[in-house]
């Protein structure tokens, strides 16, 4: 147990807008609560996130001990409403964009345990003006576990959805129009009932150019986010496949571009199926968490 009566340290950062709170824990001292996560990450009332990064030795969380070997930090990923996901796409770019600033890992390659398994991450060397490199995660493969027939409904509109599990569930509707989608203060509804028990991202997408789309999403978790890494690679994952791209066929890697609210990411998928995502991931703040927002 951590002592938190001086307050606890923490960082904020962001990948194409989608934001985090980076909580240093190396040696895995910390009992972070859902309602402690919702606080820090409440926009009013707390430091304000998307998510909750806690950074952990691999070691010393037993969600991850057994990918100690391969992967010395675990990114325990927290949604903003305080409950777990699998995977967070951005956040492992800010992850591993933290442990360079923080001096814990140079520029380069690096791996990165997660719940959904040991992700290898690219931090590119800053440019000569300062710019912070990008980030490339190698996401591992796409999973499309049907069934046919889902739909995503909002408002009065109603689509066809395709579910892409990228470690984490995704159902990834094409509109015509991205203001369909309307306001996203809720979840859309998906359908057929029992899809996703455990709650599903819902991506909407629409065309900008050829390889190009362009897309807004509601996060389980965490509401409309400005930027989702595996909901961009599930909507690269879907568009590929509906434009007869699929490298596992073709025997050609193929490169799209998304572009978010926040942002744009280039996802690439190859012929044995790895899927790879490219963008910026930047440490913007850092502070010290008053222990009463901890509970
Ligand atoms: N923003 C993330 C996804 C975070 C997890 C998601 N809300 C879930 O519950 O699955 C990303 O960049 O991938």
């Amino acid at each position: 147990m951590s002592d938190l009566s001086s307050g606890l340290p923490f960082l904020k950062g962001h990948g194409t807008q989608n934001d985090f709170v980076i909580v240093p824990d190396p040696d895995g001292l910390l009992d972070l609560g859902p309602a402690a996560v919702a606080a820090v990450c409440d926009r009013r009332a707390g430091v304000g996130g998307d998510g909750l990064l806690r950074v952990v030795r691999s070691a010393a969380d037993p969600a991850a001990a057994a990918m100690a070997d391969e992967a010395e930090w675990f990114m325990d990923y927290r949604n903003s409403d305080g409950s777990i996901a699998e995977m967070c796409g951005n956040g492992v770019r800010v992850f591993a964009r933290y442990l360079v600033h923080a001096g814990l890992a140079k520029p380069g390659p690096l791996a990165v345990a997660t719940r959904a398994g040991v992700r290898r991450v690219h931090v590119a060397a800053d440019a000569a003006d300062g710019t912070p490199g990008e980030v490339t995660v190698d996401m591992g493969t796409a999973r499309l576990p049907g069934p046919d027939g889902i739909e995503v409904a909002v408002g009065g509109h109603r689509w066809p959805a395709l579910n892409v599990n990228m470690g984490n569930p995704h159902a990834v509707a094409f509109v015509e129009d991205l203001a369909q989608a309307g306001n996203l203060y809720d979840a859309p509804a998906t359908s057929p009932a029992g899809v996703y028990p455990e709650g599903v991202n819902v991506e909407f997408v629409v065309d900008r150019g050829p390889r190009h789309v362009a897309m807004r999403v509601h996060e389980r978790g965490s509401g409309e986010t400005r930027s989702c890494g595996t909901g961009a690679c599930a909507v690269a994952v879907a568009a590929i496949r509906r434009d007869g791209a699929d490298p596992a066929v073709t025997g050609e890697a193929v490169a799209y571009t998304v572009d978010l609210p926040g942002g744009r990411l280039v996802i690439e998928e190859f012929p044995d199926g790895r899927v790879a995502m490219t963008g910026p991931a930047v440490i913007v703040a850092a502070g010290t968490l008053d222990p009463a927002l901890l509970g």
